[in-house]
């Protein structure tokens, strides 16, 4: 079987999907943390692995960049591929001066400018927001692993470059860091019945213009993704 943006075989994924936006970071966390990692989608370089960890099998298939990308890809991982949990390990700017370069962040809720879940005709404005079961194991895993994790309200953007300066009034009503994915994710993951969760590590700060550079992004955001495969392993038979 295979999808347009999926050539695995049904079987090929792991009941767990970390999701990094870049490719590259997807293949970083197989080849660190991943025994026996085997490529089972390369479809456009959207590379997708799967292997074990702690013995437990895990995946990691990167969701490009935007929520009409992450959107493609949950949904057909979730329907076609028999996915349970999608965790995004994300990179987001801080929104919040005191938000330090590389520190990880969970999205309990994800604003969003984007009109994802109009598609649902809901005649409302829905509220994406992530799992209970993946937040409270991400939260244990957090303190497991001694890495201090703020859980809140991600901003979900259309657009990284913001022509109107209007993506920063979200930080005036708490939310703690913008990327691009999040709420897409959890949209998709309610209507298929499915489980989502987004960490975010800090690759810049939008208040003091600090910043990682493109290398750093790439390999320095181990925490995040140790807490995520600490999930996956947590969830494995629930
Ligand atoms: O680093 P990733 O996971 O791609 O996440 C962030 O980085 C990209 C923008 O540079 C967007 O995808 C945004 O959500
Ligand atoms: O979407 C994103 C991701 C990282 N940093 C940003 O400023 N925006």
């Amino acid at each position: 079987m295979s999808t347009p943006h999926n050539n695995a075989n049904k079987g090929d994924f792991a009941k767990t999907v970390l999701m990094p936006g870049d490719p590259l970071r997807a293949k970083f966390i197989a080849e660190t943390f991943l025994t026996e990692p085997k490529l089972v989608n390369n479809v456009r370089g959207v590379q997708g692995y799967t292997g074990t960890y702690k013995g437990v099998p895990v995946s990691v298939m990167a969701s490009g960049m935007g929520m009409p990308s992450i959107g493609i890809y949950a949904y057909e991982l979730y329907t076609q591929y028999d996915v349970e949990n999608i965790i995004r390990v994300g990179s987001a700017g801080a929104m919040r001066a005191d938000l330090e370069l590389g520190s990880v962040v969970a999205g309990q809720g994800a604003c969003t400018n984007s009109n994802f879940a109009d598609q649902y005709e809901l005649g409302g404005t829905y509220a994406p927001i992530c799992d209970f079961g993946l937040l409270t194991a991400a939260v244990e895993s957090a303190k497991e692993l001694g890495v201090k994790m703020p859980v809140g309200n991600l901003y979900s953007s259309d657009t990284f470059y913001d022509a109107a300066g209007r993506n920063m009034r979200f930080s005036k009503m708490g939310v703690m860091a913008v990327e691009m994915e999040a709420a897409a994710l959890y949209c998709t993951a309610a209507y298929t019945g499915k489980r989502a969760l987004a960490i975010c590590s800090i690759s810049d700060n939008l208040v003091n213009g600090t910043e990682l550079s493109a290398d750093e992004r790439q390999t320095n955001f181990t925490n995040m993704m140790k807490i995520a495969l600490e999930v996956a392993v947590k969830m494995e038979n629930k």
